[in-house]
């Protein structure tokens, strides 16, 4: 049942606790007559806080240039990071074979220590992802997802704090709890955005004893990926069974679900060089992504055991990190729920 309250005067906030003008974000004035709590769940990486970012942009403010500022910091250390990375196991199996230009660049970028972006680390990383010898080695390794799209605008980001889509685009894992809150039409929604990752999942259960809609973001294109927690275990089959544990768990029966097949910008480009069927042999479409979609689409269907008639579960493919597409599904997401209100009510 969704309860009925007074407003929730409560300062809310977004993820990212190192950042202080974040945790002074605004508060809403707007009265409420009623909350509704909802809960983002989902695996690690899965874009819970993106979507959290977005509501902010939405129904909040924008980011301020402190906050531009520290999100440059981010986004330079996690390309830095994942470069270094892919740069270690690269130069062991090339390390007799690299040209004196690619061996210059590679060691500037394996000795730079800091997170400041300057135009020598920039070239450095452009030279190489120019070089076969290192793109050919990327297309068999396991990236950020926004690897690529950082790849093309790091040059920008020389020049420019970084904009909206940037920011969206970063990654920083969530370590605790945070939530972000916003009146429309007389109903206070709260979104509770948790960690995602096994080890704090344990922390779940208790928050989702208080909230009145699962959220569950599942990636579309973590088919060929593996967890960063567990190098053994497949991230689509480590999503499905939390999905399906979450789904027919009794204890959450009453809640209504939200799940959003998220990534759906990103899946095209993955299938251009990934076959789904080398994860998952029992698929037998095309490797395109309509039917890749409806066979994910139909595992999460089949995951979820408990009939339409006890709980609702409503679908949407998502890219989080458009701002557009997020408002609209949220609208969606508003009159699911205000429906869903009525029905436990017994109005409908
Ligand atoms: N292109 C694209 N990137 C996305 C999308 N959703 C999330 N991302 C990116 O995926 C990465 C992980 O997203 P997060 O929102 O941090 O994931 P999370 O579920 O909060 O992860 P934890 O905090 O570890 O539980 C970030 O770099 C996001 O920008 C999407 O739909 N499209
Ligand atoms: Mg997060």
């Amino acid at each position: 049942m969704l309860k009925r309250c007074c407003v929730n005067m409560k300062k809310t906030h977004l993820e990212e606790p190192l950042l202080p003008a974040m945790l002074d974000s605004q508060v809403s004035t707007q009265k409420a007559n009623a909350v509704i709590k909802l809960m983002l769940t989902g695996a690690g990486e899965s874009g819970k806080s993106t979507w959290l970012k977005q509501l902010r942009l939405i129904y909040d403010s924008s980011f301020s240039e402190s906050e531009r500022a520290y999100y440059l910091s981010v986004i330079t250390g996690n390309m830095l990071k994942q470069i270094q990375l892919l740069l270690k196991q690269f130069t062991q199996i090339h390390l007799d074979s690299l040209e004196e230009n690619l061996d210059h660049a590679v060691n500037i970028i394996l000795t730079y220590k800091h997170t400041l972006l300057t135009k020598e680390l920039v070239d450095c990383i452009t030279f190489l992802h120019s070089q076969d010898l290192f793109t050919n080695y990327l297309k068999t390794q396991q990236t950020l997802d926004n690897y690529t799209y950082f790849i093309q605008n790091l040059p920008r980001l020389l020049e420019q704090l970084p904009n909206n889509k940037d920011i969206l685009c970063a990654r920083v894992k969530t370590h605790i709890e945070t939530q972000f809150s916003y009146t429309s039409d007389n109903v206070r929604y709260v979104f509770h955005d948790v960690a995602g990752q096994r080890d704090a999942r344990y922390a779940w259960s208790s928050r989702l004893q208080e909230v009145d809609c699962i959220v569950f973001f599942a990636s579309l294109i973590e088919f060929d990926q593996f967890l960063v927690e567990d190098k053994t275990k497949n991230r689509m089959e480590e999503s499905l069974q939390i999905y399906s544990d979450l789904v027919n768990s009794p204890v959450y029966l009453r809640l209504p679900v939200i799940l959003c097949l998220n990534k759906i910008d990103l899946l095209n480009l993955k299938l251009q060089f990934k076959s789904f069927k080398d994860f998952f042999p029992d698929f037998t479409g095309q490797n395109s992504p309509a039917e890749v979609k409806q066979y994910i689409t139909n595992l999460y269907l089949k995951a979820n055991r408990i009939g339409e008639k006890i709980r609702s579960v409503q679908i949407f493919e998502t890219d989080a990190t458009d701002t557009e597409l997020i408002g609209t599904v949220c609208k969606t997401v508003m009159k699911f729920l205000a429906q869903e209100q009525m029905k436990s009510i017994g109005f409908m």
